[in-house]
């Protein structure tokens, strides 16, 4: 198969003010969010000035990705385009049509599977396309890379770091709180072709991190960023409900790693910087929250393998045990069902 462009597919985040309110419409069009958690999460973004830093990640990215594939002779030209905010995915569909690109790798900002991470954004591609019509190129998503080493090593180094900033004298009583953003259990239970990809992905990433960052340590996986009715089930428990086990328990300091993102955007500054610290603050645990890959070189150098993969039929990279594939099984990660927006 030749492929003749890479495109980077994002979340998307508001730029301004003016934008956050009908970004979150978008996001939310059609899934049931009280009006009153919108409202809520509108001030976590009006406390940045209405901007979330996603966007500048992803042409952080984008730039990175460039140069990585000018170094590495891979002679593809890059586009950007997101679910949600600017630059919209069928925008940029629409440019690499009159490019004249005919077939796209697309890199997806999420390693795991499941409908929001994973089948969402092949949804929006399939809508991005009809949107644009006669012409437009066939997109093929990259796959799932929560195993790859230019994740996990990143997550681990940042690990370690984190570990560094608490106090050694009481290592013993220090523990790696792993978090990824909480979906519908309904959702969970049917991510993947046989059920609970998501979270066994996340089980994987957990396990292969702390190996590589602190295997003295005691760890666990918690949910964080739940949205939603309350009457609907997300997966549990919260950070910050686990915080206050663990310091009950007689934990006293904590490394929470968000594994479960790509980069440091809002609902990582947000919901761990801010409330998650203010949590551990009160409970008197030690707090460090270890980083994201972002730009790291070998989370760009991932993203160059896993084109090269596709190119060159080279092997899959993989560090754990998980089956991969290329092209996800249709029946795979469905849409919730959709309530009425
Ligand atoms: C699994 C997952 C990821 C990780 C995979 C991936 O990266 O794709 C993720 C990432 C992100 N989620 C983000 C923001 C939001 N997510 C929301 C709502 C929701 N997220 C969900 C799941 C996920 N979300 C779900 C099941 C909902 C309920 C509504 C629905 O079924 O779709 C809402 C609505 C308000 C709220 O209720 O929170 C917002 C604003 C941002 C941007 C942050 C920034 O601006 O920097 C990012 C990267
Ligand atoms: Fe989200």
């Amino acid at each position: 198969m030749a492929y003749d462009a890479f495109l980077l597919l994002s979340f998307g985040g508001p730029e301004g003010p003016d934008d956050v309110m009908p970004f979150l419409r978008n996001v939310t069009r059609g899934r049931g969010i009280p009006e009153e958690r919108l409202a809520e999460v509108a001030e976590h973004y009006h406390h940045f000035g209405g901007v979330s830093p996603i966007n500048q990640q992803c042409r952080d990215l984008l730039d990175a990705v460039t140069a990585e594939f000018g170094a590495h002779g891979v002679d593809l030209p890059a586009y950007w385009g997101n679910r949600n905010w600017q630059p919209m995915l069928e925008d940029t569909v629409a440019r690499m049509r009159d490019d004249g690109v005919t077939s796209a790798l697309a890199f997806a900002t999420s390693a795991f599977g499941g409908y929001s991470s994973c089948r969402q954004y092949w949804e929006d591609i399939d809508r991005a396309r009809a949107a644009v019509g006669p012409g437009a190129p066939a997109i093929t998503k990259l796959r799932q890379f929560h195993d790859h080493s230019g994740f996990v090593r990143p997550h681990a180094d940042a690990v370690r770091a984190a570990l560094a900033g608490l106090d050694p004298a009481r290592r013993a009583t220090t523990r790696l709180v792993f978090t990824a953003h909480s979906i519908p259990v309904s959702m969970a239970e049917t991510a993947g072709p046989d059920g609970g990809r998501y979270t066994t992905q996340l089980d994987e990433t957990a396990r292969l991190v702390h190996a590589a960052a602190a295997p003295d340590l005691a760890w666990d996986l918690v949910w964080q960023s739940r949205s939603g009715p309350p009457q609907v089930p997300w997966l549990e428990p919260d950070v910050n409900d686990h915080l206050a086990v663990l310091a009950d328990k007689g934990v006293t300091d904590v490394v929470v790693s968000p594994i479960g993102f790509v980069s440091d955007h809002l609902e990582v500054l947000w919901d761990l910087d801010n409330e998650a610290a203010d949590t551990a603050r009160d409970l008197g645990l030690g707090y460090a929250r270890a980083a994201t890959p972002g730009t790291d070189p070998r989370f760009v150098a991932m993203v160059r393998e896993l084109v090269q993969e596709r190119l060159a039929g080279a092997a899959r990279e993989t560090l754990g045990t998980l089956p991969h594939w290329d092209v996800c099984p249709l029946d795979c990660c469905p849409a919730p069902r959709r309530h009425k927006s």
